[in-house]
């Protein structure tokens, strides 16, 4: 049985987790900072705010996963972009990304305005805590891909990656 620290309290992100790694997984949900601004504006930001989300919640842990929202400015527009990280008790760290879909112009002008993307979302759905549930990925994708659907897959990515690298390195220790 493995533990892991997550860098969030988030239910979307939490329970992304505990799906992607399986019911067996104890799963330690760790107010962490990501060390990055409340709305990251780039790639290379919300990547950082994934690791440092990862580093700071691996504790004593198995290893820590940290995973961050943001948005990357582009010709075609503005996009959510999505991040994870895992970081093991080695010091071993795998990075993946998740699903980047075009905002609409009326957000993107808020956003580029200083806005975040979370306050922005209830606003624009006249409901509240749009990101601990479907998120901006589900509400504009009639909810086909759900925040916690797309973050299962980038979990599923890191964990992978995590195992494959386990396995290989056993098998170089063998030769
Ligand atoms: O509690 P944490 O883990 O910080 O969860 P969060 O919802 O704030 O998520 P992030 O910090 O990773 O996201 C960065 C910003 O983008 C917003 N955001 C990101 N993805 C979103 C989504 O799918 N729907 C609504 N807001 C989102 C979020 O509210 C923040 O302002
Ligand atoms: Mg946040």
């Amino acid at each position: 049985m493995k533990d892991f620290g997550v860098g969030t309290t988030n239910p979307a992100k939490v329970s992304a987790i505990q799906k992607a790694i399986g019911p067996e997984a104890v799963i330690h949900p760790v107010e962490a900072e990501s060390g990055v601004s409340a709305q990251p504006f780039s790639d290379e930001e919300t990547i950082r705010g994934a690791v440092n989300r990862a580093r700071s919640s691996i504790g004593t842990f198995h290893a820590g996963i940290g995973l961050e929202g943001g948005v990357v400015d582009t010709t075609s527009g503005l996009y959510l972009c999505n991040w994870g990280a895992l970081v093991d008790a080695d010091g071993r760290e795998f990075v993946a990304g998740g699903a980047r879909i075009l905002l609409p112009e009326e957000i993107a002008y808020n956003l580029r305005g200083g806005g975040e993307l979370g306050p922005l979302m209830d606003a624009y759905t006249k409901r509240e805590g749009v990101r601990h549930r479907e998120g901006a990925v589900g509400v504009f994708t009639n909810g086909l891909v759900t925040r916690e659907a797309m973050f299962i897959h980038v979990v599923k990515l890191l964990i992978g990656q995590w195992e494959y690298d386990g396995r290989n390195r056993d098998k170089r220790g063998n030769i």
